[in-house]
């Protein structure tokens, strides 16, 4: 990662979910600049994970539009063994246990420097998120609800300015396969003990569903 110099009064934002699994970047970022602020958005790891599926799938679709490939297996047989027990190691869910990477950053990091963005949250109520974001950053507070509409086709809020209304891609956003509810019990039940670790960590209890 190479980041672009900023002026004074500016600031640089770069973004890349890939920066929080990877072993070596708190260092490698700490070593860039030991003052840097962090943001760490998380969703509930259960739909994270099925968002994560989602994107795979969507990736592989396109990698090979015109080779017949297999049909797709479904997320629930990628995350649960035939006798019912959890595939942890199937990497959506692994990304989930956010508490075994969070630790890697805060032996490297301050967690005043940390700022912990409810992605859920983000979705439903984007102002009040990007309001944090704005006080966490030290910026003037210019972001309200005028910057943002709820697009019905979409599904999302999207932005707003004078000259222009603007969606995220359509790669953002896209739709969830249903997921089987007891299979969504199953690993949200999986996850409680991950989650109370991460809760510690961060010193804030998200209040994830634990069924
Ligand atoms: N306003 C708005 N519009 C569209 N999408 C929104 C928005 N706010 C948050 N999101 C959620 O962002 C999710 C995609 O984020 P990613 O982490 O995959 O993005 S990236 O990898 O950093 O590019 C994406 O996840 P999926 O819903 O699973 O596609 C969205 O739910």
């Amino acid at each position: 990662m190479q980041m672009p110099h900023s002026y004074h009064g500016q600031i640089t934002i770069e973004k890349s979910p890939s920066y929080f699994v990877t072993p070596e970047v708190p260092e490698r970022i700490r070593a860039m600049n030991a003052s840097v602020k962090l943001l760490l958005i998380v969703r509930e790891p259960v739909t994270r994970a099925i968002s994560d599926y989602t994107q795979l799938r969507a990736n592989a679709a396109t990698a090979s539009p015109t080779i017949a490939t297999p049909p797709p297996k479904s997320f629930e047989s990628l995350s649960l063994f035939p006798n019912g027990s959890i595939n942890e190691a199937y990497r959506p869910l692994a990304i989930s246990v956010y508490h075994n990477y969070l630790h890697r950053w805060l032996e490297v990091f301050p967690r005043e420097q940390i700022l912990v963005v409810n992605g859920d949250l983000l979705i439903e109520d984007p102002v009040s998120q990007i309001q944090k974001i704005e006080r966490f950053l030290g910026l003037e507070p210019r972001i309200g609800t005028h910057n943002f509409y709820f697009n019905e086709t979409k599904g999302f809020y999207c932005l707003r300015n004078e000259t222009s209304d603007r969606c995220l891609r359509e790669t953002k956003g896209r739709k969830h396969p249903r997921v089987d509810p007891d299979v969504i019990s199953k690993l949200r039940r999986y996850f409680g003990e991950h989650n109370q670790k991460f809760y510690e960590l961060i010193g804030e209890d998200l209040g994830w569903p634990e069924e």
